[in-house]
């Protein structure tokens, strides 16, 4: 598997730049460029690396990320993984799975730089931290991806993901959709993504308000749903959150399905379920 990973396809998007654009700001050929907006890319001149870097205005770490063997190997827990346009409801249906199911899940809070809604606690659902602090964390390798998303930073803590599935524990996390496409490259084998959103994108808007986001946010948040639905297909599973008790047990059957007792660890090999609301999405 690729343990040095580039980012090259988010911070084009995040640019909104093409690979000819890029081509003509940086003076790297055409084909190198594609090769690392793919990640098939096994060696690169440093000089190629810092012309991206200028031409992107962007820090190698923004570029690339290492993900130590450690951690690459680990085949112990499932890692679970909700992805999905904001407001789909992928906290409300792991909270309602803790609640209703005991299926010995972990939840593993992130670390980000944005500001505490009502409800929420320090380590509950993250660890909330400066934007200075979040930087030094990043530069010093703390997390196993981190990705700037509706103006705020996220990351996944990489010794606290390495210690917990190691010691043979399934977690389960909602990540952006670009974390959880980093996250299937890091473990392969051991990982379940599942794409939540509810059959009608419009009621996106009421949750949101519902939620009690201001009118910014939540126009910020709805400017990613079209990228987010693009990336969709890229996921194992599709859950139609429209009534929360149904999606919640379709997730449950999904998670049911990959941690069955005895069963080899390796998820590749087990069957998916395929039920009315979790379709496999390719
Ligand atoms: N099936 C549903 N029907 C109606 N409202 C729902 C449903 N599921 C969740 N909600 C509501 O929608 C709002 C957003 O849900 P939630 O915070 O779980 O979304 P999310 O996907 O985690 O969003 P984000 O990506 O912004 O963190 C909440 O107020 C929640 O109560
Ligand atoms: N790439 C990552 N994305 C994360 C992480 N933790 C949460 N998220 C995603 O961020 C958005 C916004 O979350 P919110 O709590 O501010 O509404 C949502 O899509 C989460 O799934 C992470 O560690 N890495």
């Amino acid at each position: 598997m690729d343990r040095v990973q580039f980012h090259l396809d988010r911070l084009l998007f995040e640019k909104n730049m093409k690979i000819p654009d890029l081509v003509e700001k940086s003076g790297v050929n055409k084909n190198t460029l594609y090769a690392i907006k793919k990640n098939m890319i096994s060696r690169v001149d440093l000089k190629v690396l810092q012309n991206i870097c200028d031409a992107l205005d962007c820090s190698l770490s923004d570029l690339m990320s290492y993900v130590p063997q450690s951690i690459s190997s680990s085949r112990e827990g499932v890692l679970f993984v909700l992805s999905g346009p904001s407001g789909a409801g992928k906290n409300t249906l792991i909270n309602s799975l803790k609640q209703n199911y005991d299926l010995g899940l972990t939840f593993i809070p992130s670390f980000t730089t944005r500001a505490m809604r009502p409800g929420e606690v320090e380590g509950n659902p993250y660890f909330f931290v400066s934007l200075k602090d979040f930087e030094q964390m990043a530069a010093r390798g703390e997390f196993l991806e981190h990705e700037i998303i509706h103006g705020n930073y996220y990351g996944t803590h990489l010794k606290t993901y390495e210690k917990t599935l190691r010691d043979g524990k399934d977690v389960i996390k909602d990540i952006d959709v670009n974390g959880a496409l980093n996250l299937k490259k890091t473990f392969p084998n051991n990982i379940v993504l599942i794409y939540v959103r509810p059959t009608v994108l419009n009621e996106l808007e009421d949750r949101l308000h519902g939620r009690g986001d201001a009118d910014e946010d939540i126009r910020r948040r709805l400017e990613r749903l079209k990228y987010e639905e693009s990336l969709s297909d890229q996921f194992d599973f599709l859950i139609f959150n429209d009534d929360i008790p149904t999606a919640t047990a379709e997730l449950a059957q999904i998670i049911k399905t990959y941690t069955k007792r005895g069963d080899t660890r390796d998820v590749r090999s087990q069957n998916r379920v395929e039920t009315t609301y979790a379709q496999k999405a390719k």
